[in-house]
């Protein structure tokens, strides 16, 4: 691709070198360049890509987008300066790619918790509806129905551009796309085209990345202020920033709720351990869902099919087929009578969401036993507090490794039981090797009880010291059900 058309849509201060260059290839990353690449220097979290730009013109970069001139300028070379390269990163990786965001319709999901599950169940939705879609989300992507392996919720700029392109290439009318707080502070979605965006809610996560909830804010609130005025923004009315999310956006602007006046209001009429009546607008509507939380999901989701314009019946009639995301308030029986949930609650919040609709459904006198953990190298403000939050809600508690990490798993338990008062510590567990916590659990529970497994969800892996190591904790369960008849 000509260098010109591919910096058109990019701010520039600065060219040196000839402007007019066929380019054979982009990237962030000197370690890909090949000959006649384009090399975008990135100020990244652990190193600044400008400390690279030597070796990627070692390696035949001929173009380097960059914020700062290197000391030493090859004359075979043309530097591109910007004010930021991350924004220019996005924007040339959609020009890269042809633009697909604009071939479809694009619908971003931003939240502390129910991102996946509602990016994902807008992609069911689309396709129950007989139209063409692709999904970005932390599990996996799909273009169609064709799976693509994922390392992130949000990917880095050409990966999704990359991903679009094959959507649009397939046919898809739309995509669903969760937008992760570090995606948008780094501008991984710099120079997308939404057709809208959504807000689920906001609660402490990743402030070891963040440092405050105000800077957290900020990133989230950065993908509405940047929407443009053809999209639609629909916000959680309940949650205490949800407004805030949207009061600098120039998209339309829509509010759900559960429990106040809203464009799209859901109510719950009756609730299960494997399903809720929910009345959305006033209509009843059947679903396979469980928790206040999934209401809050599915409410977004409604709201966001008729602001795709799609018939309110036609709607309606796929909320009540679509079915659990894996890992979110994943049910499974044992032939005692006790029922085990594997889900994703990796916050304090999603711990608090997730036993409070076990609760609702079971009563505050069934019994529950909570096997929990935290992950190493993130948060570590948060793992007192779903200890804690644990224990409020449950008999018993067993703590437990999630991914440790590079951390020591004790270190990490140790944190955990810090938010544990004499009391709760005489109904807690520690048991590090997850297998055997989730053994334990099983063998402990009684006809009736329900053993919630909280913080990986679908995971299939458990992270240690960089090695991932299969592990599901569905088929811990399954196995631990078949041996304990
Ligand atoms: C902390 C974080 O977000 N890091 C992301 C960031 O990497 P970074 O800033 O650390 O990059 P860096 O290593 O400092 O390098 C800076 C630049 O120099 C370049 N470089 C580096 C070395 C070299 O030899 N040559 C070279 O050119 C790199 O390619 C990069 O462009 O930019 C990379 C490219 O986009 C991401 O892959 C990487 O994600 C890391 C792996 C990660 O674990 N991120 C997690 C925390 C994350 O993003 N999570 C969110 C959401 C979590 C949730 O679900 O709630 C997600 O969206 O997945
Ligand atoms: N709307 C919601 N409000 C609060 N908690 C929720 C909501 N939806 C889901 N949860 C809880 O959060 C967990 C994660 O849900 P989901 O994967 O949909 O969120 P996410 O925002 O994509 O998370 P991540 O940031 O890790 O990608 C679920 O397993 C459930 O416990
Ligand atoms: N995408 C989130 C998920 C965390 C899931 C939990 N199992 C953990 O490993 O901490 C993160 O990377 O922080
Ligand atoms: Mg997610």
């Amino acid at each position: 691709m000509q260098l010109n058309k591919l910096l058109s849509p990019v701010e520039i201060s600065e060219i040196i070198g000839c402007g007019d260059k066929e380019i054979t290839g982009v990237t962030a990353d000197s370690r890909q360049v090949r000959d006649g690449y384009m090399f975008v220097a990135v100020p990244g979290v652990s190193v600044d890509g400008h400390a690279y730009i030597h070796k990627a013109q070692e390696s035949g970069a001929s173009v380097v987008v960059c914020e700062r001139l290197p000391e030493q300028i090859s004359s075979s070379v043309t530097y591109v300066v910007v004010p930021s390269s991350a924004i220019a990163l996005g924007y040339i990786a959609s020009e890269w790619w042809g633009n697909p965001s604009r071939e479809l319709h694009l619908v971003g999901v931003t939240g502390t918790n129910g991102k996946t599950t509602t990016a994902t169940l807008i992609y069911e939705m689309a396709r129950l509806l007989g139209y063409k879609a692709g999904l970005l989300s932390t599990v996996c992507n799909y273009v169609e129905s064709t799976p693509y392996h994922t390392d992130h919720t949000t990917p880095d700029p050409l990966t999704i551009n990359e991903m679009l392109r094959k959507m649009a290439d397939a046919g898809c009318d739309y995509c669903a796309m969760e937008v992760s707080s570090h995606a948008a502070h780094q501008h991984r979605i710099a120079g997308l085209h939404f057709a809208g965006g959504i807000f689920t809610n906001l609660t402490r996560d990743h402030l070891d990345y963040h440092k405050t909830v105000e800077a957290y804010l900020n990133a989230k609130k950065s993908f509405f202020d940047n929407l443009p005025a053809t999209a639609f923004a629909l916000t959680n009315a309940d949650d205490k920033v949800g407004e805030v999310m949207l009061q600098n956006t120039e998209a339309s602007r829509h509010t759900y709720s559960l429990r106040s006046e809203a464009d799209f209001t859901g109510r719950i009429v009756e609730q299960r351990l494997d399903g809720t009546l929910l009345s959305l607008n006033g209509v009843e509507v059947e679903t396979m869902f469980t928790g206040k939380f999934n209401a809050y999901n599915l409410t977004a989701v409604y709201g966001a099919g008729i602001l795709l314009g799609w018939e309110r019946d036609s709607v309606l009639r796929a909320i009540s087929a679509l079915v659990p995301v894996a890992g979110r308030f994943q049910a499974f029986h044992s032939p005692k009578g006790v029922t085990a949930i594997v889900d994703y609650a990796h916050t304090p919040d999603a711990v608090v969401n997730v036993l409070q609709a076990i609760r609702e459904v079971i009563g505050q006198n069934g019994e529950v036993i909570t096997v929990v953990g935290a992950g190493g190298n993130r948060d570590k403000g948060k793992r007192p507090i779903m200890a804690r939050e644990a224990a409020a809600r449950s008999q018993r508690v067993i703590l437990t490794s999630d991914n440790p990490r590079f951390e020591e798993p004790e270190d990490i338990l140790a944190d955990m039981e810090e938010g544990l008062d004499d009391e709760a510590r005489t109904r807690t567990l520690h048991i590090t090797d997850r297998r055997q916590a989730i053994r334990t659990a099983v063998a402990l529970a009684r006809p009736g009880t329900v053993i919630l497994i909280a913080g990986k969800g679908h995971e299939d892996y458990q992270e240690v010291k960089g090695v991932k190591h299969h592990f599901d904790d569905r088929e811990e369960v399954k196995s631990a059900f078949s041996e304990n008849n």
